[in-house]
């Protein structure tokens, strides 16, 4: 059976096969497969069974693809992270026609090999600078949908992908929803930063209130260090990394944070996304889907439908 996006990834990230993922499902859709030409959807088969964690940012990449992206779309943005590879499977599984004229942008590395390896055109922001939908992952949301990002170091890009979308949807797993930001994600707000700046910006975060140290003994305030790789990390533009925690009052107010942090000379961009969802998707472990709206809404479905229903969804999709 042909390897869908989420499993080459998985696979890449561990080392191991597509076969570490056990076949037998509650759920059916069509096998995700690089778009080709001439093939049509193939009728229902199992999906695999993933653990609780896997199959919510699944349930969540489904739902979001169903309802925000339709066949009127045809620039898309692609964002970052393990969730990211299931919205891929699930535009692959609109099928050839539906995909054949959209292009695809990338926020990072990841999410261009991720395009390149389903047979979708890659584009980029510099070609397009309006973009019908950016579906993407987040590290933690909070009530009013903002939310921090930049996890995987990518939030330059991510930010520039949501900023030119008509429409910006985040999908997660239930453990990123969130009441206030910093709750759940401890480790920091992710800044990046010209490398030459870099200890000038620790001092002025510092300065304004990231401590040196989490009340759990944990590190806070740091210059992002790579793994097997001695020296920091360095992000997809060429810059470094920060995680700055805040205290709580501070968190509260992300608006306010953003906009002092953005004006310290040397950041390029900030890990608070303000104001910019239309709509975030948490995949729950009792196979529902939680859907938090701007105008306030909040939404649970029950099931992600199969494929004749995925067909008919898409043709008839009434998304603006
Ligand atoms: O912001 C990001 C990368 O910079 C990711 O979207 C974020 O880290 C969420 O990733 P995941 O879907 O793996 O939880």
């Amino acid at each position: 059976m042909p390897t869908p996006a989420a499993e080459l990834l998985k696979a890449k990230l561990s080392g191991g096969g597509a076969s570490d993922i056990k076949a037998s499902s509650p759920l059916f859709i069509p096998p995700t497969q690089p778009l080709t030409p001439g093939k049509q959807l193939p009728t229902s088969v199992p999906l695999p069974v993933l653990p609780a964690v896997e199959s919510a940012k699944r349930l969540a990449a489904f739902a979001a693809v169903d309802r925000h992206i339709g066949l009127q779309h045809k620039v898309i943005g692609i964002g970052s992270g393990s969730t990211v590879p299931y919205v891929v499977d699930r535009i692959l599984a609109q099928g050839f026609e539906a995909n054949k004229d959209r292009v695809f942008l990338p926020t990072g590395f990841q999410s261009k090999e991720l395009i390149i390896k389903a047979g979708l055109t890659l584009g980029d922001v510099d070609q397009y600078a309006r973009i019908d939908v950016t579906i993407d992952g987040a590290d933690e949301v909070d009530n009013d949908l903002n939310s921090i990002k930049g996890g995987g170091a990518c939030q330059l890009r991510e930010k520039v992908l949501a900023e030119a979308a008509d429409t910006w949807v985040i999908v997660a797993d239930y453990r990123k929803n969130s009441h206030i930001l910093g709750t759940t994600w401890t480790q920091g707000i992710p800044i990046e930063v010209a490398p030459f700046a870099y200890a000038k910006v620790l001092t002025n975060l510092s300065h304004m209130g990231s401590p040196q140290k989490l009340p759990n003994g944990k590190p806070g305030l740091t210059l992002r260090m790579g793994k097997m790789k001695a020296g920091p990390v360095v992000s997809d533009n060429g810059n470094f990394i920060i995680d700055a925690p805040f205290p709580e009052e501070m968190m509260k107010d992300p608006v306010d944070l953003l906009h002092k942090i953005k004006m310290l000379t040397g950041v390029v961009e900030v890990g608070l996304f303000c104001n910019m969802a239309k709509a975030a998707y948490f995949g729950n472990e009792d196979g529902t889907v939680l859907i938090r709206s701007d105008d306030g809404s909040v939404d649970k479905i029950s099931s992600v439908p199969n494929t004749p229903e995925l067909k008919a969804q898409v043709n008839d999709a009434a998304v603006p």
